[in-house]
């Protein structure tokens, strides 16, 4: 069985690991964390696909995987982001929570964007950024909450598109990433 998927994007290669997540399911793992030259890279990618796209001043990213590319994305767009967190801290105040089902996860999870935060996103054009969707979860989550601040999504982003289900043609990516039933 091979135990690795091999991906090309935006002119790179990474061997992904394959990890199981149900009984008859498993899923290329991406991570790209700590992969300087392949946040780089993707956020040059991105960035092509959605300069022309004029007027969105403030990217919204869920934590934890897409931060460092949502930063990259962010530098060349000169604006700035805000991460939405995915459980509530003891320092927020008001904060807007939705609940969240995503491909990974096992646990009940939230999507979880603090007060402060909300008030720079009122009145703001949003581009929100990951790094890779799959059944589309974690991004409804995140629209929903969003919904609540003010602002309004003007694009949606992703470095892979997995095909865990979202069926949305409104996300702009790089790749597509398959899933592999056993
Ligand atoms: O479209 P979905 O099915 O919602 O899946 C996509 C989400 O899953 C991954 O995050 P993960 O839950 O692994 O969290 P992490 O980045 O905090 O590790 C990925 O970074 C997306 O946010």
């Amino acid at each position: 069985m091979n135990e690795s998927y091999t991906l090309h994007v935006a002119g790179l290669v990474r061997e992904l690991k394959k990890v199981r997540i149900a009984p008859d399911l498993r899923i290329a793992s991406f991570v790209m964390l700590g992969d300087t030259r392949l946040i780089e890279k993707c956020a040059d990618a991105l960035y092509e696909k959605i300069k022309g796209l004029g007027d969105i001043n403030m990217l919204v990213c869920p934590e934890a995987k897409g931060i460092p590319l949502t930063h990259a994305l962010a530098v060349r767009m000169g604006v700035d982001y805000v991460v939405a967190r995915k459980s509530v801290k003891g320092y927020m105040e008001h904060p807007i929570i939705a609940e969240v089902k995503s491909i990974t996860t096992t646990e009940k999870q939230v999507i979880v964007i603090d007060e402060f935060d909300a008030a720079k996103l009122d009145g703001k054009k949003v581009c929100v950024v990951d790094d890779v969707v799959s059944t589309g979860g974690s991004l409804r989550s995140l629209e929903e909450v969003l919904a609540k601040t003010g602002c309004t999504v003007i694009s949606k982003v992703a470095v892979l598109l997995e095909e865990g289900g979202y069926s949305n043609d409104d996300l702009i990516y790089l790749e597509r990433l398959p899933i592999f039933k056993d």
